[in-house]
């Protein structure tokens, strides 16, 4: 049973509640109590309760008691303890969650199998109201402990992903002997470690999120730099295979995407991981590479050269070339000679990007930062050229301008965030949905982007989402929005050098010619 605490100041009576609530029944949960009086009352009737030992004693019955502080003797006060709504809540919760076991394990029943994402759509509404109950719950700071039906099926559904990552990574070693291969793009989500909304976190997330979205991957708090970084890792044998290589974050504002991509010297994040096992597999394998590094930013719209100081009337316009990939004029690109030259520029990069203070972030990145790698290597032994260009993007975040309480200036550059991911929402909604129109021309990150959506490209995305329930809202949009990114299939293939496609299609029209002659021989 779960009650609500009222209490006002305006009674004349004085009792002693230790003794009167000594006689009820223990068990009653002292958290309960004490969260309501941390959360629900004004300071100063806070600071009157919060040691008293008479609240450890609070019965289970309904009714009024006239306490009396243990700190502050002499201050007059009501204890009201009424049946809270909350226990209808629980009970909703119960059965909605009844009903999506029953439903599970009938689908199983019938088809043999679990149910997959798609399948998963169809009771949508149901995990959803789920997650809604819970969020009620915690905002009445109820402690809500998950059943162990629900232990039992979090373990089934632990074993099920187990499989389904050993098959995913079977495949993905078989795709990379083929000269062209379809690879689905990648979804990983990450929790952030929020010190400031610490109190509530949402230890019951992890398993929604593998129930509901089905993604390649799970994060909690407890997880490391180094472990999602494994999880890129599988694909870094591609790069020198010719392949191009996307990675991306994307989530609310202050979620983590920074520390994600970047991480700090401590905890190094994506970015410097990368490098450090790109140089190591080039010197591993005795690799003939060359690697050339551009940085840039889009600010309000403006495409901004991270690594020129100088730009001035230089304009870095989007260009397309003849084999229509999308490039940025007059962007400045460095060969690099070494590992360390490559990591200092573009942490110079990073630090020139535009960064402010918010309520939501102490160092809010106000624009998409986007690094790409070109990576040439020669193949001693075929004595084939592979170009690969890694791109590694890390969004700026979406945000509500009131929860934010943003600046003149920044509400301005919100406008544009908000504005391109949205248009990066269109693009991503068009491509699952398999639109024959593709609204790619619609901002400068999504055209920018263009190849790494839908295109000729692996592409990983990982979603930050708050461990919060006070941002519940915007991650179930997250999620939602990585949902429709897993739909989406590339089509990567190799990039060989021009002369190797000349000779590959050299090739195929010798064969012809031999065809058509061995035909006419017949
Ligand atoms: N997993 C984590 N562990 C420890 N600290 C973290 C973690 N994730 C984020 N943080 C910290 O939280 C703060 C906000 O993170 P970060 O700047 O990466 O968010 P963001 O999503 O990039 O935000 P914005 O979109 O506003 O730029 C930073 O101080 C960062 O160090």
């Amino acid at each position: 049973m779960v009650f609500q605490v009222e209490l006002s100041q305006q009674k004349q009576e004085i009792v002693d509640l230790s003794d009167k609530l000594k006689s009820t029944q223990q068990g009653y949960s002292t958290t309960v109590a004490t969260s309501f009086l941390q959360t629900s009352f004004n300071q100063k009737q806070d600071s009157l309760f919060k040691d008293s030992h008479t609240l450890e004693s609070v019965g289970q019955t309904e009714g009024e008691y006239s306490i009396m502080s243990n700190k502050n003797r002499g201050q007059k006060m009501m204890l009201k303890i009424i049946q809270d709504p909350i226990t209808n809540i629980k009970k909703q919760k119960e059965i909605i969650k009844r009903e999506i076991t029953q439903w599970q394990d009938e689908f199983l029943k019938k088809e043999g199998r679990p149910p997959s994402i798609n399948d998963k759509q169809s009771i949508s509404t149901k995990f959803y109201q789920y997650t809604i109950l819970k969020k009620q719950l915690n905002d009445r700071s109820t402690v809500i402990q998950d059943s162990t039906d629900c232990k039992n099926m979090h373990h089934r559904y632990i074993n099920l992903q187990e499989q389904m990552k050993q098959k995913t990574n079977e495949i993905k070693r078989l795709s990379l002997s083929e000269s062209e291969s379809v690879l689905q793009s990648k979804t990983i989500e990450q929790f952030r470690q929020n010190k400031r909304y610490q109190l509530k976190v949402a230890q019951i997330a992890r398993f929604n999120l593998q129930m509901i979205f089905n993604f390649d991957n799970c994060f909690n708090q407890q997880s490391t730099q180094k472990d999602v970084y494994e999880e890129i890792q599988q694909s870094l044998q591609a790069i020198f295979h010719g392949y191009n290589l996307c990675i991306f974050a994307y989530g609310q504002t202050g979620s983590g995407k920074t520390y994600t991509m970047f991480g700090t010297k401590q905890q190094p994040g994506v970015i410097p991981n990368l490098i450090e096992d790109i140089y190591a597999y080039i010197k591993r394998n005795n690799l003939d590479c060359s690697i050339i590094v551009n940085s840039l930013e889009i600010y309000k719209e403006n495409i901004i050269d991270l690594l020129n100081d100088q730009q001035g009337s230089l304009s870095l316009e989007l260009k397309e070339n003849a084999s229509g990939q999308v490039f940025v004029q007059n962007l400045t690109n460095i060969k690099v000679q070494n590992m360390y030259e490559l990591m200092n520029l573009i942490e110079f990069a990073s630090s020139k990007r535009r960064q402010s203070l918010t309520e939501m972030n102490d160092s809010s990145s106000r624009s998409h930062m986007c690094t790409q790698l070109v990576i040439e290597t020669f193949n001693k032994i075929t004595q084939q050229k592979f170009i690969s260009r890694v791109n590694l993007i890390d969004l700026a975040g979406s945000e509500r301008c009131n929860k934010s309480r943003l600046k003149q200036n920044q509400l301005e550059e919100a406008k544009y965030i908000n504005k391109s991911l949205s248009a990066l929402n269109d693009v991503m909604i068009a491509l699952s949905t398999k639109s024959s129109f593709i609204p790619y021309r619609n901002s400068k990150l999504t055209y920018l982007m263009r190849e790494f959506l839908g295109g000729n490209s692996k592409t990983i995305m990982i979603i930050n989402i708050s461990p919060s329930f006070i941002n519940l809202d915007e991650s179930m949009s997250s999620l939602q929005y990585g949902q429709k990114v897993k739909q989406i299939t590339n089509q990567p293939i190799k990039n060989l050098e021009p002369v190797e496609q000349l000779k590959k299609l050299q090739k195929v029209c010798n064969q012809h010619d031999e065809n058509t002659q061995l035909r006419q021989q017949k």
